[in-house]
Parts: structure tokens; C-alpha cells; sequence
């Protein structure tokens, strides 16, 4: 057996391999695009704003007071030049402001009789010039900048009818195990599958198209290859898998892969729980596609799931390595020797502090059902109360 490789590098192994066979980017309509992720630099094609824009509705003035009113501007026009000393416009917020503007009088500081409008300007300028907020062509956001109904907006504000993105990756799901009821109570032995209906959910959240698990693959080697392969043809970037990742009797999934020319990126990692995860490389369709090994454990396949999918998932997007957050521990959280341990918590409401959560054996999903994630206490160390610690959240 390997030796188990530090989470700390087994998370960087796998971005840095999704990062490699990043997915090639398309061009999408804005509306189809959140989620996804900027493939290039997102710039303004004009100045933001392009024109002078008045913030306030009121007078564009020239000269000294009281002024001539000589027309109205409106937003979505281009209006003409104030034309000499002691003229008015009236002016719409968000309206272009005419050459020759001296100032703009707010309406409700002005007074009107008849043609001639009256009041005193505040002294701070009352629109928006030019190159404000952006200057044309100014790289805005970087490529690898996930793309949030923000983004959305503030593409359209800089004239973009598409966005050049990485698409959401694709995913297939594959449970083993024979004990495994889709249906109905455990009993006579048999436990249901509680990961195919929930590990693609998890994926959807992380932006991944999956489909939910068909039925358990029989725990045969030939099965297992025969659905892998399958998989991969179907043209999915990720293949996860549950269950098998150990040597006992019917686990064949380390077969599976010698038989499929897979090569381990992360095989086992020194993490608790969790521990038997691994992220293989196969070649396939001329392109690098992976498969994810979960351990059968529940909440081990989620501790394999956040440690090492969620970062493969952001290199095959070409986004960096996640960063965690940071948590304060409202309770000691013990350490697991040489090894890291995740460590479920929830965020206390009323003093925002993390603390652990029971039922948390990796046999179980009570604890995570009402977790907010997994504080990271590193190998050799001991949380302790008033400790800031990492996070992983659960999706
Ligand atoms: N001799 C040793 N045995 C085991 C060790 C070990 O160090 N030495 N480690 C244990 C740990 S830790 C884990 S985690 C599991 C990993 O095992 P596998 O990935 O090979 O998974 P299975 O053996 O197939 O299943 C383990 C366990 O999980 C249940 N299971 C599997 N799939 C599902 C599912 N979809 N939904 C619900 N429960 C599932 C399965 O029935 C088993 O109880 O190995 C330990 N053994
Ligand atoms: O490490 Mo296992 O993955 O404890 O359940």
C-alpha cells in the first residue's frame, strides 16, 4: 500500500492536474453564463461611464444666475451645447450632460418663474465623467473569476452581449456495493445508498452537471471496468465513484483503474476520515479525463468529495486554488496525530463561533446534515478554543 500523501499537497496535486487539462472555452450568451467561469480578462469596450452622465435631476447651467431655461435633456439623447452665459437646461438623472455645463442645480434647490431659474448650486460636481468607474480596455476582473449574477451585470454595463467562459464541467456517477437498497428501509443486512442521490446534488451546487447514479454496479472487476469505460465514453471530464477504495474482497476499484491505464494523481491521503480517497488521470477521447474514488463511508465520501474534488473541479475551470475561510473554535477540537482532521462544526447563531457537532462517526450523516463544514485541525496539532482554524464548508 502507498504511503498517504499530506491533504495539504494531496489539494494542490489535483488542482494543479485539473489545471493542466482545463476544459477549452466556449462563447456564451450572458444570460447562460453564471456559474460558469471568465476564460479571458473581463475589460469595458467603452469608457464606464462612456459619456458625462448627470447623477440628479435638474438644471445644467452656464454663467452666472438667474438662468434662461432654454430646453430639456433627457436620458438616452445626445443633447446640443449650452450656447452662451446665463442659460439652463433642464436635466434628467443619467442624461448626457451638454458641452459647456458649468454646474447642474438640483430641482429641489432651484426656484422657477416663468423662463428663469434661480438657486445655488452645490459646490461638489454633480455628474459622472468619462472613465469614472473604468477606463476602456482596463482589465476589470481577471480569467478564472467565477461568474455571479454580478459579474453578469457589470459585463452588460461594459457593452458585452456574450462572455468568452470555461464550461461547467460534466460528471457521472457510479455507485458500488451490493448491499445497496435504492429503495425502501435498511434491513436483512442491506443499507440504502445514501450517495448516489446526494453526491450529485453536491456536484450540481459545485456547478457540475451530473446526472443522479443509476443502480449499485455489481462488485464484480468486470462490471466495474465495463461502467467506467462507459462513463468516460459518454464524454464526461469526471467519473466519481463510491465505495471500493480499500483492498477487502470486493473492492475493485484499484484493479479497475490498473485495467483502464488510469495513473494516480492523489492515491490516499492522510486525512481522517476519509482517507482512502484517491484522484486518478485517464487517458481518454484524446483528452485527460479523471476519476474521483470516494470512499464508501458516507461521510468519508464527503470528506473525499470537499478535499479533493472540489479543488480538481477549480483547475479543470482554470480557477485558482480555493482559499478557506478562517473560523474561530468555540470548543477544543482534538487533532489525529500525523494526520488532518476534518473536523465537523456548526456556526453558533448567537456568538459566531465554530463548534463540533456529535453523530460524527464516518459511518454516519447526522452530524453533517446539520454542519456548516469541516474545521481543518493540521497534523501535530490540538484546536483549541479561541483558535482561528480553516474551513471546508459544505456545499
Ligand atoms: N482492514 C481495513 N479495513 C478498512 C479500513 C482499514 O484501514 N483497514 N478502513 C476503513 C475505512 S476508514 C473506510 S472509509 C472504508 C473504505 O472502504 P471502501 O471505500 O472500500 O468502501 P466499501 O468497503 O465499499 O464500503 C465501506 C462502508 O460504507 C458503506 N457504503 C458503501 N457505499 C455506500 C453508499 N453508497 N451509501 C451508504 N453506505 C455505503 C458500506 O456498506 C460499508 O459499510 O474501509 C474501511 N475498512
Ligand atoms: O477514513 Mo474512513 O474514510 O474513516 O471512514
Amino acid at each position: 500500500m502507498t504511503a498517504p500523501e499530506d491533504w495539504v499537497s494531496a489539494r494542490r496535486a489535483v488542482h494543479a492536474a485539473g489545471w493542466r487539462a482545463q476544459l477549452a472555452p466556449v462563447t456564451v450568451p450572458l444570460a447562460e453564463a453564471d456559474g460558469l467561469t471568465l476564460a479571458t480578462a473581463l475589460a469595458p469596450r467603452s469608457d464606464l461611464p462612456a459619456f458625462p452622465t448627470s447623477s440628479v435631476d435638474g438644471w445644467a447651467l452656464r454663467g452666472r444666475g438667474p438662468w434662461r431655461v432654454t430646453g430639456r435633456v433627457l436620458a438616452g439623447s445626445v443633447p446640443a451645447p449650452l450656447s452662451g452665459d446665463g442659460v439652463a437646461v433642464e436635466i434628467a438623472t443619467g442624461a448626457m450632460v451638454p458641452e459647456g455645463t458649468e454646474a447642474i442645480l438640483r430641482v429641489e434647490h432651484s426656484t422657477r418663474s416663468g423662463d428663469l431659474v434661480d438657486g445655488t448650486p452645490k459646490s461638489e460636481q454633480e455628474w459622472r465623467v468619462p472613465g469614472e468607474e473604468a477606463r476602456a480596455g482596463e482589465p476589470l476582473l481577471p480569467a478564472g473569476t467565477p461568474v455571479t449574477p454580478a459579474v453578469i451585470g457589470l459585463a452588460a454595463s461594459c457593452g458585452h452581449d456574450t462572455l468568452p467562459v470555461r464550461p461547467a464541467p460534466r460528471a457521472a456517477m457510479l455507485v458500488f456495493g451490493d448491499e445497496l437498497l435504492t429503495a425502501g428501509p435498511p434491513a436483512d443486512g442491506r443499507i440504502r445508498d445514501a450517495l448516489g442521490p446526494s453526491i450529485p446534488a453536491y456536484l450540481r451546487r459545485l456547478g457540475v452537471a451530473c446526472e443522479p447514479a443509476a443502480a449499485p454496479i455489481k462488485d464484480t472487476l468486470d462490471a466495474h471496468v465495463a461502467a467506467v469505460r462507459s462513463a468516460l465514453e459518454s464524454g464526461v471530464d469526471l467519473v466519481c465513484t463510491t465505495g471500493g477504495t480499500m483492498h477487502g474482497p470486493v473492492d475493485h476499484l484499484h484493479p479497475a483503474l490498473a485495467e483502464l491505464g488510469a495513473s494516480y494523481v492523489v492515491n490516499t491521503v492522510a486525512v481522517r476520515p476519509g482517507f482512502p480517497m484517491l484522484v486518478a488521470a485517464v487517458p481518454h477521447g484524446g483528452r485527460t479525463r479523471f476519476v474521483a474514488g470516494l470512499p464508501g463511508n458516507p461521510q468519508s465520501a464527503v470528506v473525499a468529495l470537499v478535499s479533493l474534488v472540489v479543488p480538481l473541479l477549480a483547475g479543470l475551470a482554470g480557477r485558482p486554488e480555493p482559499a478557506l475561510p478562517r473560523v474561530t473554535l468555540g470548543e477544543p477540537v482534538p487533532g489525529r496525530g500525523d494526520y488532518t482532521h476534518l473536523a465537523l462544526v456548526r456556526i453558533d447563531p448567537v456568538d459566531g463561533l465554530a463548534r463540533p457537532v456529535s453523530h460524527v462517526g464516518s459511518a454516519m450523516l447526522r452530524g453533517l446534515a446539520g454542519a456548516r463544514g469541516f474545521a481543518v485541525i493540521p497534523p501535530g496539532a490540538t484546536g483549541r478554543a479561541g483558535d482561528a482554524v480553516e474551513l471546508v464548508e459544505v456545499p
